[in-house]
Formats: C-alpha cells, sequence, structure tokens
C-alpha cells in the first residue's frame, strides 16, 4: 500500500510541473503577442471539464493559474466546490498565515485544521480582533451548500490584520 501510494504521490508531482510547464508555455505565447495571460472564459471551461468534488484539487487549480501571472495576490474571486467540512478546511488555509489569531465561537474542526496547517491558531473567545468576518454576510466569502467564493478582499483582510474574529 505504501509502495502505491507514494507511486501516486510521484505521479501527482509529475503531472503538476507537466500542467504547470504547459501553461507557462501558453503565457510566453501569449506575452509575446501582446495578449492578456488570465483569459476568464478558457478558466471557466476548464472549470467545467475538472468537475471534481475534491476542494484540493479545485484549490490547486486556482493556485497553479494565479502563479503563472507571477502575482502573489488574487485578481477575482475563486470558487470551491466540496463538502462543508472540506471547505471550511480550505477556508481555513485560504484565511490563515503563520502568527495569525482567528477569534470565534462554533468554529468547525475542519477549519481549526486548515488554520494551523497555514500556521495560524484558533482562540475560541470574543476578545478584540482588528477586524471581523461574517461567514453569513456574502462577503468577502460566500458559503452555499456545496461551494464556496473567496473574494480578494478576504486576501486583503489576512494581509493586514494579526486578529479576526470570524463569525460562523
Ligand atoms: C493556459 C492558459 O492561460 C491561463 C491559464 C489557464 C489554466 O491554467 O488552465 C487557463 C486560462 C488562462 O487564464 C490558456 O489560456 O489556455
Amino acid at each position: 500500500m505504501r509502495a502505491r501510494v507514494l507511486e501516486n504521490t510521484r505521479k501527482l508531482v509529475l503531472l503538476m510541473n507537466e500542467r504547470m510547464a504547459l501553461a507557462r508555455q501558453i503565457a510566453a505565447i501569449k506575452n509575446a503577442n501582446g495578449m492578456q495571460i488570465r483569459d476568464p472564459e478558457r478558466e471557466a471551461a476548464v472549470r467545467r471539464a475538472l468537475i471534481s468534488e475534491n476542494p484540493l484539487i479545485n484549490l490547486i487549480f486556482e493556485a497553479t493559474i494565479v502563479e503563472q501571472t507571477g502575482s502573489p495576490l488574487m485578481d477575482r474571486p475563486v470558487e470551491i466546490s466540496g463538502n462543508r467540512d472540506d471547505l471550511f478546511l480550505v477556508l481555513g488555509l485560504f484565511l490563515c498565515r503563520p502568527g495569525i489569531e482567528i477569534h470565534g465561537s462554533k468554529i468547525p474542526d475542519s477549519f481549526v485544521s486548515g488554520c494551523s496547517i497555514s500556521g495560524g491558531h484558533t482562540v475560541p473567545s470574543s476578545g478584540a480582533c482588528e477586524d471581523t468576518v461574517d461567514i453569513g454576510s456574502g462577503f468577502p466569502v460566500k458559503m452555499e451548500e456545496n461551494r464556496m467564493t473567496i473574494f480578494p478582499d478576504l486576501i486583503r483582510v489576512k494581509n493586514r490584520c494579526n486578529s479576526i474574529r470570524v463569525i460562523f
């Protein structure tokens, strides 16, 4: 079983490197022709082909696209599909960074995991925070039944604040 999981991991790495190399070649052709690197219609077509219920795959796809423009900043909303636990895991990964404190009550376990993977930590309290993200408000993160949309403003909050209250 371990040999198989290792082999699977090697294939994933090869495929991901191949995908990124292809996308960089396309980006170089676009650059040479004075075209925009990002193409929202094409991205939508790729997302339709992806049809993945695995939010980590969706996240990797979004991350590889952002990587091509050479910008660490998200310039448009990112949509992630998956079940509630997976979405909260990804939200924790996105919203947190080393040293950040997330305050809140009824924090989902999967969010706690995502937050700690990103180097942050959660505080089950209502102490003073620098900003608030209300999950129910629809902005800067919109939670639906099996889908979540993260708007670039969420990343701005994350970069600006060391403590954030999240209303789950
Ligand atoms: C690779 C391309 O460029 C960008 C990257 C994409 C991708 O990684 O799938 C899709 C569309 C573009 O935003 C392309 O236009 O095909």
